[in-house]
């Protein structure tokens, strides 16, 4: 945003922890598109009271009246014109006044209401009397009823308020009733930039003041980690089928399972970035459970797991931590996973909202539950449990080309708009989870959901199910449930055609900027600037000289 404090964001509209604890979210709903939307909505309430409160706060502190005390007298002030929200068409497209229709929906209201860049700017400046007078770099985009004539003022406000023009760039407005629009850019203290705003909104020479959010992200792209410590805030459950809560859950009536539950959960709210993840010291019930889950899967896999799978799980068992008698710690299998594709696990206390699921694979970080699943039900849990993480998800993670076509749903989700996650979650589950594939004509599995259960596994490979052809459009679209096995499931012909599908898809995706993860920062970088891309196209070109390089040594070898 046009406010350095971007992440403040986040915490002004953060929900504490849980969707469900907190916003009374129903034990049971029929998928995770439901979950999706459920978390659409309580993310809109929870924005919209801050911002009211925000608003009222604004109204009540009279904002404006040193203004008056300047003497610079811009228009009446009785006919004070607000710009409810910022267009994205509003939005600058590398600094320069984009072209896009520039539709506006001024409205004249008695009531100062605050654009939301404004609340973020006014919470940033209200943490303390130094945060007051913090510089700020801002753009402005100011519409001009009455001609060029308007400038003169404009730039007399802002010497007022001692701001610094940086930037000043103007255009014939498309608007009626407006004849320029014009950009300016500054460098206030953000106390006075929230007067200057004020004031300019006050003439009835401007049909619209608007704060600009920086860098093409607009403050209504939802917020996203763009650090691998930011995942700190990645962590917000779905607690529907939790045992507490669910009464066809196999632990609902089991006093002992709900304590553990709860002693493991600890563990992962407690978790920080680069903290090493804490062992569990398993129960024998629970490493008996591992165990048999362990031997059925071993016996499956040679006729129905993938390729990839099977060659991963090999290594696992070679380096001893894929072994029948004991759960492997997350750790041991973090450090594993970090040598071969450099995914790495965090704990999580459950079923996690998509959004934050999918984030973390942006930053090739694996969210991975810890505790296991009721003794009773082996074959078969409502959740995901460590038998599923490590038996499912952790092998193909060790694959190089699998642990790409996570990353890349993950960085496709980072500022997705909640329709988005929802395809994307759906395309996740119809793959990640219980994808199936081809292999010399046979159909293999490589879904995470389908190999850690084995009453799924034989069922999906039955003919009783129908199998389709992947498809990102179509599979995107197609209701789930998660309660019972599939009666769909979606066939790739490999991982390689299933990655160039998923790619052509989400290049149609509504975003309007693109991602990139530096795995040396550990930062997703937003790609908006020819810095930035000049800096990219410099490393590209010296890996080019190196693979050159490298050909020619080879060649050269031939002829001696
Ligand atoms: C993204 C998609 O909705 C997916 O099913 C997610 C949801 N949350 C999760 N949370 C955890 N802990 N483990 C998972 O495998 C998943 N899967
Ligand atoms: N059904 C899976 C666990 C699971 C449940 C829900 C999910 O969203 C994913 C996985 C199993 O028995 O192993
Ligand atoms: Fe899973």
């Amino acid at each position: 945003m046009a406010v350095a404090a971007a992440q403040k964001n986040r915490e002004m509209f953060a929900i504490k922890k849980s969707y469900s604890i907190e916003n009374g979210y129903p034990s049971r709903r029929r998928s995770l598109v439901d979950d999706a939307r459920f978390e659409t909505l309580v993310v809109k309430q929870t924005k919209q009271s801050v911002l009211e409160e925000a608003r009222a706060r604004a109204n009540d502190s009279g904002l404006d009246s040193e203004f008056n005390q300047d003497g610079v007298h811009i228009g009446n002030g009785d006919n004070t014109p607000t710009v409810e929200e910022n267009t994205q068409q509003d939005e600058t497209k590398n600094g320069q006044l984009a072209d896009a229709d520039i539709g506006d929906d001024a409205a004249n209201d008695e009531d100062y209401t605050l654009t939301e860049e404004e609340v973020i700017l006014q919470n940033a400046a209200s943490e303390s009397p130094e945060a007051e007078q913090a510089v700020q770099q801002a753009a402005l985009l100011l519409r001009m009823r009455d001609g060029m004539g308007s400038l003169a003022r404009i730039l007399k406000t802002i010497d007022n308020y001692k701001g610094c023009v940086q930037h000043l760039e103007t255009r014939p407005s498309q608007l009626a009733d407006v004849q320029f629009d014009a950009l300016v850019k500054v460098s206030m203290s953000r106390i006075n930039l929230l007067q200057l705003i004020r004031s300019l909104r006050q003439s009835t020479a401007f049909a619209g003041v608007n704060l600009l959010s920086e860098n093409n992200i607009s403050s209504k792209t939802p917020w996203f980690p763009r650090h691998a410590s930011d995942l700190d805030n990645c962590n917000h459950l779905m607690t529907k089928y939790e045992p507490e809560l669910d009464m066809n859950h196999p632990g609902f009536a089991d006093k002992d399972y709900r304590e553990r539950r709860k002693q493991i959960a600890e563990i992962a709210f407690a978790y920080k970035y680069a903290d090493p993840i804490p062992s569990i010291t398993y129960k024998e019930s629970e490493n008996a459970t591992w165990q048999r889950v362990f031997n059925s899967v071993v016996d499956l896999m040679p006729k129905h797991a993938c390729k990839e799978y099977m060659s991963a799980f090999r290594k696992l068992q070679e380096a001893d931590i894929f072994v029948p008698h004991r759960i492997p710690q997350l750790e041991d299998v973090s450090n594993f996973l970090r040598k071969h594709t450099g995914f790495t696990l965090r704990p999580a206390a459950g079923l996690l909202t998509a959004r934050d699921f999918l984030a973390s694979l942006a930053f090739r970080v694996f969210q991975s539950t810890q505790y296991v699943r009721h003794a009773n039900s082996p074959f078969h849990t409502p959740e995901p449990d460590c038998i599923h993480e490590l038996l499912g998800h952790i092998p193909l993670l060790a694959d190089p080309s699998f642990a790409q076509f996570s990353q890349e749903i993950g960085l496709a989700s980072l500022g997705a708009s909640d329709a988005e996650i929802e395809k994307l979650s759906t395309v996740y589950w119809f793959t990640v989870e219980f994808g199936l594939c081809k292999e010399n004509q046979q159909l293999k599995v490589y879904g995470a959901a389908v190999l850690s259960s084995i009453g799924e596994l034989l069922h999906a490979l039955s003919d009783k199910p129908e199998h389709r052809p992947f498809d990102p459009a179509s599979t995107s679209i197609q209701p789930y449930q998660d309660q019972e096995y599939q009666p769909i499931y979606y066939v790739a012909e490999s991982f390689e055609d299933a990655k160039d599908k998923f790619r052509r898809w989400v290049s149609t995706m509504s975003r309007p900027f693109e991602v990139r993860f530096n795995p040396h920062t550990e930062r997703v970088e937003v790609l908006d600037s020819v810095d930035k891309l000049e800096t990219l196209i410099w490393q590209l070109n010296t890996e080019m000289l190196h693979l050159t390089n490298a050909v020619k040594k080879l060649k050269g070898s031939h002829f001696e």
